[in-house]
């Protein structure tokens, strides 16, 4: 057998601008138009999410490069405090270490961090960590990343849209279109009838069977979900969305119950690890389960989380991500779908969802992608050049 490589450098860069929902979006984008957040109590920070501050930490680069000159990479949220983590504190536990590590890798730097850590930035920082290291690996062995998840149990993945426009979706070639929430309990009567307002025109657009679900991001209470959902039945709403506080399992519970019969709650992408989606799923708070891996611990600890859902006959359909996501869902009988997050401004064409970062992503054709779109190694996609790379700290 050939030698295993050893890793013999860790590198962490930030890098502004474009990247999916957490980054700078320009004035005009629909993610950032007036959605229902739980800032949205406070008048001046209601109509956009940058006025609070969704963009401050901006992209995390984390490279990996092995003894023989491979170079492993992944973006995800974090910026600088991200870049400090992984230099000054997690680079101990790769460098020197085999680029098949990953599992060891993982365990030391969840359990070293535990005293500042557990969720948050820090989850976040470890994710960026193990998918480079899933890229590496499969660029040593030459192989896509489903593939060293055990293999794909399908050659296609088919997709919902979120954006503002599901009935462009619909034209699209997507099996739904989610839309996000407008208003909050703190726009009162009126927020709760203008949403009922767009769900009702939406529904009108795309007709009886189409999937329409609501993305509430955290914003609402219990007796506003319950008011929603119930309100949302006349317009047949597949499911609602994140409409609670992630802590708020107690919340979760009670409204799963509340909702109309047949009407699904989801939620899972502030939360992270074994352990919080233990809670989740232990406590009947959801019917789906929807992890960012960029954010829950990577692919090593998605892995884990999606056999815990599993025997919970729970469904993984992991929050946007990419690339990151495809090779995972592919991969599993309990993600029958995936999501694609509309990032054209006006949600009025399919583009790269972390442009301009990526080279190389693939989008969905007609709301369907192709297995042999993820063939290449690794997760199969390069830095864009033209993105400046900052490197604030260095070990
Ligand atoms: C549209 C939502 O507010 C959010 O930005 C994206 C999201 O939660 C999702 O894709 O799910
Ligand atoms: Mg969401």
């Amino acid at each position: 057998m050939s030698q295993i490589p050893t890793i013999k450098q860790v590198r962490a860069y930030t890098l502004q601008g474009g990247g999916a929902d957490y980054h700078d979006q320009a004035d005009g984008h629909w993610i950032d138009d007036h959605i229902a957040t739980p800032m949205a109590k406070y008048p001046e920070y209601r109509q956009s999410r940058r006025s609070f501050g969704i963009n401050v930490l901006g992209t995390l680069v984390v490279e990996i490069e092995d003894s023989a000159g491979n170079v492993g990479f992944a973006v995800t949220t974090g910026g600088e405090p991200a870049a400090y983590i992984v230099e000054k504190h997690l680079a101990r536990f790769l460098e020197g270490a085999k680029v098949t590590d990953i599992e060891r890798i993982w365990d030391q730097m969840y359990w070293s961090t535990l005293y500042y850590g557990r969720k948050g930035i820090v989850i976040n920082t470890i994710s960026g960590v193990d998918l480079a290291l899933w890229d590496l690996l499969g660029k040593v062995r030459g192989e896509p990343v489903h593939q060293l998840l055990g293999g794909a149990v399908r050659d296609e993945l088919q997709f919902y849209a979120t954006g503002a426009r599901p009935d462009l979706a619909q034209k699209m070639g997507f099996i739904g279109g989610k839309m996000p929430l407008h208003h909050g309990p703190a726009e009162g009567e009126e927020g709760l009838r203008r949403n009922l307002e767009e769900l009702a025109t939406m529904r009108e657009r795309v007709g009886p069977d189409f999937w329409l679900m609501l993305d509430c991001w955290m914003s609402l209470d219990l007796n506003y979900a319950t008011r929603l959902a119930q309100g949302a039945k006349e317009y047949c709403l597949k499911w609602i969305e994140e409409a609670l506080p992630p802590d708020d399992y107690w919340g979760y519970a009670a409204l799963k119950k509340n909702v109309p019969t047949g009407m699904l709650v989801t939620t899972g992408e502030h939360e992270a690890t074994r352990w919080g989606f233990r809670q989740l799923l232990e406590m009947g708070c959801c019917d789906i389960i929807q992890p960012d891996v960029g954010w829950c611990g990577g692919i090593t600890e998605l892995l884990k989380i999606s056999a815990l859902a599993d025997a919970h006959q729970a469904l993984v359909i992991p929050h946007g991500s990419s690339v990151y996501s495809y090779h995972f869902v592919a991969t599993r009988h309990n993600s029958p779908f995936a999501e694609f997050l509309m990032m054209a401004p006006k949600a009025d064409e399919v583009v790269p969802m972390f442009h301009p970062q990526l080279l190389g992503e693939p989008v969905p054709v007609q709301g369907r992608m192709r297995l042999s779109a993820l063939d290449k190694p690794g997760f199969g996609v390069e830095l864009n050049p033209v993105c400046e790379l900052h490197r604030p700290y260095t070990h």
